[in-house]
């Protein structure tokens, strides 16, 4: 019997973090991973293949220079799916490398297959030509994330009728698309595509988008959006996706409004990938979505010795948060002091253009009954802003009137998911309006934003104080 003191199925962000930190912690750890590499979702088919589709969609149509040249610039013309996919492939390659050395030299021991629950400290893998191995584990983590939400009424056929892992796979950049759902991964794809001089419709139940965020963000993102011609339908549900016959999608919404596209997306959430765990096995069962409850501090379950962490325990199912829950969870496993995450953490959108954000919006500020003042910055007012030609590009903080301390910053344009982190940096730190008035920024930056925002709130808040 193969005996191990920590055993991780599923390798993608959260198995990752939680395997390397448990081994060096020097533990016997197993990993054991149902696909044909290593990575997850992650490295597959969801953050770093987006990303990287994203990068050479802006690269190759130019759009960062559309500023200066006019909308019709592009680097090159006919821009086709294999373009787009050359580049991700080099980059699967080069991530998945990284990840199995990590793994090598922290001697985490790896199984290729599917794992399933025979007891509580018993998991059984079926391997891809059908052989069977039994390991004991004295703890386990569930890092196995989630798969696209497929319901039985719509058509799927892997080549226009799409769900976000098939939309790599794609022959041809279509002309037109349909999204469906205007999640953060709808958002994202049809953004891309739109720069890619698709035309995308998307189609969204609820009466708007990305509702996590500050408002007065998404009325920017949605003005931009809007104005390069996509279109946005809020409150309407899809009744019917159907195959025309010269091989076109037609959308018809419960209005009765129908839609004629080359390609539809359908992009309304995930679900987690629990079903074939035999949870119940180990005492354990999740909701409708597939999803398992935790522990929100040591991301135990309900079951001692049972973890689990990453997107198959629910929000905020980002890449970057589920490392933290598995580095947390080993340590917690293993018997080793862990600290919970901070409050505060930072949210990137890659759409097109970027949004990120980190604390309270201006909404929960509100709610919350806290006196506030905000500080705005355009980019256009930035040098650095002249000088990459942008026209759009919005920085916003707001600042509690009582403790002067930043409360959140809330950032849509160039670079936003990389800005954000001076921003959050200052808010984990208890920082005061009086950092952005005090400190120097490099100049010409976007940074520099941070100084335009701090000093418009700063001189509000005097004259409120003296006032
Ligand atoms: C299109 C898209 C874009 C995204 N963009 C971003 C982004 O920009 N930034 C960000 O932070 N996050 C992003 N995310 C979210 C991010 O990918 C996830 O939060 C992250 O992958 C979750 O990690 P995880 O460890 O929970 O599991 P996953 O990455 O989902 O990996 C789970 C692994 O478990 C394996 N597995 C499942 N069941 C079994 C079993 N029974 N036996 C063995 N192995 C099993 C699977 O094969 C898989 O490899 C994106 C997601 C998608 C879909
Ligand atoms: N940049 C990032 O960090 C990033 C990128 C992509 C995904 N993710 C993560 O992946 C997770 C899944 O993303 P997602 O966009 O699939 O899910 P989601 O749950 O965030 O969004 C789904 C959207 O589809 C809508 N919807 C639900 N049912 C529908 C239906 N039947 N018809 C039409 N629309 C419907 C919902 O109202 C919602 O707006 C998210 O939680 C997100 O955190 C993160």
């Amino acid at each position: 019997m193969n005996q191990y003191d920590f055993v991780v199925i599923g390798s993608g962000p959260a198995g990752r973090r939680a395997a390397i930190q448990a081994a060096k912690l020097n533990k016997k750890v197993l990993v054991i991973e149902k696909g044909t590499r290593v990575g997850g979702v992650s490295v597959h088919t969801g953050t770093i293949p987006s990303k990287t589709l994203r990068e050479t969609a802006l690269n190759l149509t130019g759009w960062r220079e559309r500023g200066f040249y006019g909308r019709s610039y592009r680097v090159k013309q006919e821009i086709s799916a294999e373009d787009l996919r050359r580049r991700l492939l080099i980059t699967l390659d080069h991530e998945v490398d990284v990840l199995e050395h990590q793994f090598a030299r922290n001697r985490v021991s790896q199984l290729r297959g599917a794992a399933h629950f025979i007891d509580k400290n018993t998991i059984e893998v079926v391997k891809d030509d059908g052989e069977i191995i039994r390991v004991e584990a004295n703890a386990v983590l569930l890092a196995v994330g989630t798969r696209p939400y497929r319901p039985a009424h719509i058509p799927f056929d892997g080549v226009s009728i799409i769900d976000s892992d098939e939309i790599l796979e794609i022959k041809e950049v279509p002309r037109s698309m349909v999204v469906i759902g205007a999640g953060v991964i709808g958002i994202e794809y049809a953004t891309i595509f739109s720069a890619l001089d698709t035309v995308v419709t998307v189609v969204e139940p609820r009466d708007s988008m990305l509702e996590f965020l500050d408002k007065e963000i998404v009325e920017d993102f949605t003005y931009q959006l809007r104005d390069r011609n996509m279109k946005l339908i809020f409150s309407q549900t899809v009744e019917k996706v159907e195959k025309e016959p010269g091989g076109k999608c037609r959308v018809t919404l419960a209005n009765g409004r129908a839609m004629i596209a080359e390609m539809v997306l359908f992009a309304a959430g995930r679900v987690g990938a629990t079903d074939s765990l035999n949870l119940s096995a180990c005492g354990l069962e999740a909701d409708s979505r597939g999803r398992i409850k935790v522990d929100a501090g040591t991301f135990q379950t309900a079951v001692p010795g049972i973890y689990a962490a990453g997107d198959v325990v629910g929000f905020p199912s980002l890449a970057s948060t589920s490392m933290e829950q598995g580095r947390i969870a080993a340590r917690h496993a293993v018997g080793a002091p862990a600290h919970e995450p901070p409050q505060y953490f930072p949210y990137g959108i890659y759409a097109v253009p970027e949004i990120s954000t980190c604390g309270l919006t201006e909404e929960e500020v509100l709610e919350r009954g806290i006196p506030y003042e905000c500080g705005v910055a355009h980019f256009r007012e930035t040098s650095r802003g002249h000088i990459m030609g942008l026209d759009s590009g919005l920085l916003k903080m707001i600042f509690s009137l009582k403790t002067r301390r930043l409360l959140g910053v809330h950032i849509v344009g160039e670079g936003a998911t990389e800005l954000v982190h001076i921003g959050q940096a200052v808010l984990n730190l208890k920082g005061t309006v009086e950092y952005f008035v005090e400190n120097t920024f490099n100049y010409p930056t976007l940074a520099e934003a941070y100084k335009i925002a701090g000093l418009d709130a700063w001189n509000r808040m005097g004259e409120l104080k003296g006032a």
